[in-house]
């Protein structure tokens, strides 16, 4: 087993009831009793006694194969290529809506098949281009565009966006004409036209921030949203797809029913007071593309009035030393955006003369408390006996994570845990047997979206692991961008997959090497290796060890550190721009004018390239489109709009947003 070895793994183990035939070399079976020895770090004798089964599990390869999730790898191009054939022959029922082979008028199957020149969703898609469906931010908002001909078979341009917005609990879609959308198993329809086919909505589940006491502002997504293959161009056929895609039944809704709640999108504060736009801060008129002059506004602008409720303006009284105070970042320099405007995220503010003002939010699983004088949440797991990331976990994990990014005043987030002695056990074994298929796909897809959520934070991320972090806590000790571990050498941490007998997916793998290196990610997921704290630290696994005593003040003490960075945390970054469908930067804070987006580990500007990839791609307003990295560049293929749309685009969204 070669650590690089395709995701799919080589055996699983499976129950007798199971149709998939397996090589069954999975945990061993008790003798004589038919009972499997399961978990398979209990003691033999243990499992005996309780007779334990292993059913059905699901496969890892439920995750697309194809969907190359992690933003770090490089260029995708061979995964498409992949998901294109592989496509090919699916049944129509099994394909996304974006699948070029959805792109047709239902009833016509093969008319406008994408893939045909000129008709069809094409790659990149502009005005004029033959229509697209496009997922928006998650599948509770789908910006639909009609697509190719009409039933009388007359072209059509693309059709002003539609949005459409899913009630959960009755299972249909509202448009924002007012009018329902039925479902038709594979997609929604309105006239007779696919519109979309997105996720089917979960009508079981609540929207997700009225549980749990969360509060909130309308349904979330809880679907990575821009990491699927069939987002890139491809078809994702996965049964576990990120985006949710699958098709499904959609009941239609009754006439008249009351229209849910707008859904909340990311990046845009919930509602609460009405925030007045700033009259200073109006969207800077569109600039020719081939202007010598500098298409970005005169800087600096005049302060806009502040705009939170909760923060207040930074004080004028003057530094005693006449010079700026060093807490406060310098002016950009001109051409530079703050593009915490276009982030929504407050600025860095002095430290308060008052008490540290905190809020504390909590679920049954997460507590969550944030320091708003410091701009700093911290996320303590308190799920006992271990931890373990069940569903429900996992869930109200997004959620938290979600309130946080969507809070103006957190701009860093450290998680640890409330349970002696262990961070996260990993995944819950108890949910990957013995349920059914849709659990299965809900349960992968919240794993997928915690690592999606948490990596493409645009926080900074600390994980202070103060106990044990098998397999998936070790993930999310990964995911972070810094680790800081208790130095008890008790405590052990690694992905422990070989040892249960299964497989880390390919992307617990990539996350693994990305830190650690592939040498030695190679060798410690053949071996299952599971590493106490001193050789962690060795190794490179986490990035340095303190005294359980000290963990929370070292994590406070490198937050900060990493707050001081300009752009961390939403001060200020580089304007982006787009030449030729590829990103470059044209200016930042110790950045060159001109200078690629760097790729790999490190990042530029104390940004890594996952994060930014979203920062930008939110500014540009392509959250939708596929991010792809190459060589020493990073941009979108797809439908990030041309230079000349996307700079002025951007400019708005900074000046004005
Ligand atoms: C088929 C393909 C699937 C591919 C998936 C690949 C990705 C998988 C990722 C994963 O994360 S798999 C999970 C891996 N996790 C582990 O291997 C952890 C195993 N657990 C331990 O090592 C220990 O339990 C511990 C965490 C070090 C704690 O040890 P401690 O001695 O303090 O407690 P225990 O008595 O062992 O356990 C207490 C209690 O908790 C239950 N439990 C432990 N881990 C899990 C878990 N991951 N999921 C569900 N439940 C777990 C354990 O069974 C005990 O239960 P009770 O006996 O009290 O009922």
């Amino acid at each position: 087993m070669r650590c690089c070895s395709p995701p799919r793994p080589a055996w699983v183990p499976t129950c007798s009831s199971s149709t998939r035939s397996r090589r069954s070399t999975g945990p061993a079976r008790a003798a004589g009793t038919g009972a499997w020895d399961w978990p398979p770090w209990r003691s033999r004798s243990r499992s005996r006694q309780r007779g334990s089964t292993i059913p059905a599990m699901l496969l890892p390869d439920a995750v697309c194969p194809h969907s190359t999730a992690s933003p770090r790898l490089g260029p995708r191009a061979a995964g498409d290529e992949v998901h294109r054939r592989c496509c090919r022959g699916q049944p129509r029922e099994l394909l996304p809506a974006s699948c070029p082979g959805m792109a047709v008028p239902l009833g016509e199957p093969e008319r406008g098949r994408a893939g045909r020149a000129g008709q069809g969703r094409t790659e990149r898609g502009s005005a004029g281009q033959d229509g697209m469906v496009q997922g928006g931010a998650g599948p509770w908002d789908h910006r639909i565009i009609k697509v190719g001909k009409d039933p009388q078979g007359h072209r059509v341009q693309p059709a002003p966006t539609t949005t459409i917005t899913p009630n959960p609990e009755q299972g249909a879609w509202l448009n924002n004409k007012g009018a329902w959308l039925s479902g038709n198993g594979r997609g929604l329809t309105e006239g007779g036209w696919l519109i979309g086919g997105g996720p089917t909505p979960r009508p079981r589940r609540v929207p997700l921030t009225s549980r749990a006491g969360n509060g909130g502002s309308g349904p979330r997504p809880l679907h990575g949203a821009d990491r699927c293959g069939a987002q890139r161009g491809g078809a994702c056929s996965a049964l576990l797809c990120p985006r949710g895609w699958g098709g499904g039944g959609l009941a239609t809704a009754p006439r008249g029913s009351p229209s849910p709640p707008p859904p909340a999108r990311r990046g845009v504060p919930p509602p609460g007071p009405r925030v007045p736009r700033c009259p200073l801060h109006a969207p800077c008129p569109p600039v020719s593309p081939t202007s010598p002059v500098s298409p970005y506004p005169p800087y600096p602008r005049p302060p806009c009035p502040p705009i939170s409720p909760h923060i207040p303006p930074p004080p004028q009284t003057p530094c005693p030393r006449g010079a700026a105070p060093p807490h406060l970042t310098p002016p950009p320099p001109p051409g530079v955006l703050p593009l915490s405007q276009a982030w929504g995220r407050a600025p860095r503010l002095p430290p308060s003369p008052l008490p540290a003002q905190r809020r504390a939010f909590s679920n049954n699983k997460i507590l969550v408390e944030l320091d708003e004088s410091a701009g700093v949440a911290t996320m303590k797991f308190k799920s006992p006996p271990v931890n373990s990331l069940s569903l429900d976990f996992l869930t109200e994990f997004c959620i938290s994570l979600e309130k946080l990014e969507n809070d103006r005043a957190c701009r860093g987030v450290i998680l640890t845990s409330a349970v002696p002695k262990i961070f996260s056990s990993g995944l819950d074994i108890t949910e990957m047997c013995g349920k059914s298929t849709e659990h299965y796909a809900e349960f992968w897809r919240a794993v997928q979206e915690m690592w999606l959520r948490l990596y493409s934070s645009n926080m900074v991320t600390v994980a202070a692991v103060n106990g044990s972090s098998p397999a998936g806590g070790c993930l999310i000790a990964l995911t972070c961008d810094y680790r800081i571990m208790a130095e008890n050498p008790k405590f052990s941490i690694g992905l422990n997959e070989a040892q249960l007998g299964i497989v880390a997916p390919f992307w617990f793998k990539d996350t693994f090497v990305n830190v650690v290196g592939h040498r030695v990610a190679e060798s410690s997921l053949q071996l299952g290796s599971l590493h106490p704290a001193p050789e962690a630290h060795r190794i490179g696994l986490v990035d340095e060890l303190v005294p359980e005593e000290k963990l929370k003040d070292r994590a406070t003490a490198v937050m900060q550190q990493w707050l001081a960075l300009p752009g961390k945390g939403g001060t200020s970054w580089a304007v982006t721009e787009c030449r030729n469908g590829d990103l470059t930067c044209v200016g930042g804070p110790g950045i060159e004018a001109g200078s690629c987006v760097s790729v790999g580990t490190g990042g530029v500007g104390g940004w890594e390239v996952g994060k930014l990839s979203k920062a930008v791609r939110a500014a540009l307003g392509c959250e939708g489109c596929a991010w792809h990295t190459a060589g020493r560049s990073a941009g979108c293929a797809g439908r990030l709009p041309p230079a000349q749309l996307a700079v002025p685009a951007l400019l708005s969204r900074a000046g004005g947003a």
